[in-house]
């Protein structure tokens, strides 16, 4: 054991007046610094005094990390939404699935393809450790965007927003994917999995993912939907629509994957949700 340096009386009976007269420990810690303690060392005094153990004292005094949040499920059968009207033309309430249709005008689906085009490469996955990785999982081709990239870029955003009742820097930037005839996404979960040893790194920012809202660009001439094999649903990628689907951290009924592409060619853009703020709001 280490040995600590003795506590003056006079600041053991300030302690604990002080604490015992109502003021938090945060503000005794705050007290103590102002007058030239070294955070550490006050921190030290304080538990001792209080005869509690310093992981205890740290509940007092951390910021208390903001509850997670969670979307709200788009209703059938219309949701009106930056005047749009967008049909909720099938519900699944486990694990809760919504297709969506009419979220993107042609147009925009059409801007977005020629936006992320010229800046297409080799799709990655995040591996174990939180880094990108070339995956042969995911044979297609992709790109990011950043948050309030472009005007276009920030009224899809904002649609997102409004429609999930979530804010817009919850989301991660949208990704576009470009698959080829025999190209997929194997079956897999989006939410992060706690035991891999990346897991803390990845959700530093933003906390765990909790839902995704994969938007077709284009109809493919063949193949290309969503299957979720736990539920045997597969949903059709038509130009303009969206698969919404929400989960809790280690549901396996999430499980999903991008079927091959047989015919023609398919564009994607998904855009995945946090529990918590990813960005720094613009206010600050
Ligand atoms: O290509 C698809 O239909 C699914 C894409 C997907 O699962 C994802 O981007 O996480
Ligand atoms: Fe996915």
């Amino acid at each position: 054991m280490t040995s600590r340096p003795p506590i003056r009386p006079e600041l053991r009976e300030w302690i604990l007046s002080t604490t015992r007269a109502g003021h938090s420990v945060e503000a005794v810690l705050k007290l103590m610094q102002e007058t030239g303690y070294d955070p550490r060392q006050s921190r030290s005094i304080v538990a001792s005094v209080l005869n509690m153990p310093i992981t205890a004292l740290d509940a007092h005094t951390q910021p208390k990390a903001q509850p997670g949040r969670r979307t709200r499920h788009p209703e059938a059968p219309q949701v009106s939404v930056d005047g749009r009207t967008i049909d909720v033309a099938l519900s699944v309430e486990s694990p809760t699935v919504r297709v969506l249709n009419n979220l993107l005008s042609p147009e925009e689906c059409e801007a977005l393809i020629a936006e992320s085009r010229p800046r297409l490469q080799r799709a990655k996955t995040v591996d174990s450790s939180g880094k990108q990785q070339i995956d042969a999982r995911r044979t297609s081709e992709g790109m990011f965007f950043t948050i309030g990239e472009s005007p276009l870029i920030k009224r899809i955003e904002q649609r997102i927003a409004t429609l999930l009742s979530l804010p817009i820097d919850h989301g991660e930037g949208l990704q576009v994917l470009h698959y080829l005839p025999g190209q997929q996404y194997e079956p897999h979960y989006d939410w992060f999995d706690p035991e891999q040893p990346g897991f803390a790194a990845i959700t530093a920012k933003g906390g765990q993912r909790i839902a995704s809202l994969v938007m077709y660009l284009n109809t493919p001439d063949s193949g290309g939907g969503t299957a979720f094999p736990e539920i045997g649903l597969t949903v059709t990628a038509l130009r303009g629509s969206a698969v919404y689907f929400a989960y809790d951290t280690g549901d396996t009924a999430s499980l999903h994957a991008g079927l091959p592409v047989q015919k023609g060619e398919k564009w994607i853009a998904t855009k995945w949700l946090r529990e918590r703020p990813l960005q720094k709001s613009s206010r600050s």
